[in-house]
């Protein structure tokens, strides 16, 4: 399968398993997080979402490009975007904490997952980025938007953005984007973090929780994710994201 659930202990992870091609994201992985949101909603004992990427190398590369690039047009390209934004905004306000656990690459909509999460925790050598500029677009999945609320210095967050490079992961807990750094074993990374910041009765977190969501409502963050991704689809359309797309999949980069 693309994508593993695991439950355990009043943890859910999802483990994104494509890791031949960097964990990108196909349509049935965003099952996964459709799957996700569900279990969440109807299982009151969960305390904590996790997301993370299998094998060493990566935590997501993003959308899955053999499989995009064959959506040529504006609307059709919106029609993804919205879909995956929708479901990914239902995981970002899920009623309990996330947290990204960044075992490796996190670039293009494989960043803009881990952004939306409440935590990163993020391994020590691995990269991270909105590299959507090198495509000719923007991020179009909701990242841009989530990463404005992070709390990040205004001219770090447009740098990071525009830059469109992948940052290390020094220089990412410098900015306040990764929560903390760990080496070793990202399990045993989790481990130490959660038992710092669970507490016993799970009504505390989701009360929390809700104060985040309340002011992502109040703010319409939803209809603002909705534009990145009209911005998104635009650029889509246009030559020279596909020319783009097209050198990297020849390896012509
Ligand atoms: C659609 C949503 C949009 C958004 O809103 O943000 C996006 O996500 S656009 C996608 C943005 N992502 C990218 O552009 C990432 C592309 N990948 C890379 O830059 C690199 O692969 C890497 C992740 C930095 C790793 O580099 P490296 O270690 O050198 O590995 P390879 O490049 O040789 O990759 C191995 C293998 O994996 C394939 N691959 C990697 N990423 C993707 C992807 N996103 N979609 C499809 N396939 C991907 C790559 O083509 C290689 O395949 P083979 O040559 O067949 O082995």
């Amino acid at each position: 399968m693309a994508y593993r659930l695991v439950k355990r202990e009043g943890i859910i992870i999802l483990e994104i398993n494509r890791p031949a091609i960097h964990n990108a994201i196909n349509m049935e992985v965003l099952e996964g997080f459709k799957e996700l949101v569900h279990i969440v909603k109807n299982e009151s004992s969960i305390k904590l979402a996790v997301i993370t990427g299998a094998g060493d190398k990566s935590f997501c590369s993003g959308g899955d490009l053999t499989v995009l690039h064959k959506l040529k047009t504006e609307q059709e390209s919106y029609e993804m975007l919205s879909d995956a934004a929708t479901i990914l905004y239902d995981v970002a306000t899920l009623p309990i904490p996330t947290l990204a656990l960044v075992n490796g690459t996190a670039v293009g909509g494989g960043c803009e997952i881990a952004t939306l999460c409440d935590y990163r925790l993020v391994k020590k050598g691995a990269k991270c980025g909105f590299i959507q500029g090198q495509l000719a677009i923007t991020s179009g999945w909701g990242g841009g938007t989530y990463l404005w609320e992070k709390g990040l210095r205004l001219d770090h967050t447009l740098q990071m953005l525009t830059e469109s490079i992948p940052y290390a992961s020094d220089q990412l807990l410098a900015i306040g984007w990764a929560t903390e750094v760990f080496e070793g074993n990202k399990y045993d990374a989790l481990e130490t973090f959660i038992q710092k910041m669970i507490v016993p009765h799970e009504s505390v977190l989701k009360a929390y929780k809700m104060q985040l969501i309340r002011k992502w409502q109040q703010t319409k963050l939803f209809e603002r994710i909705i534009e990145e991704v009209r911005t998104c689809s635009v650029l889509w359309e246009q030559e020279a994201h596909h020319q783009a797309v097209d050198s990297f999949l020849s390896k012509k980069k």
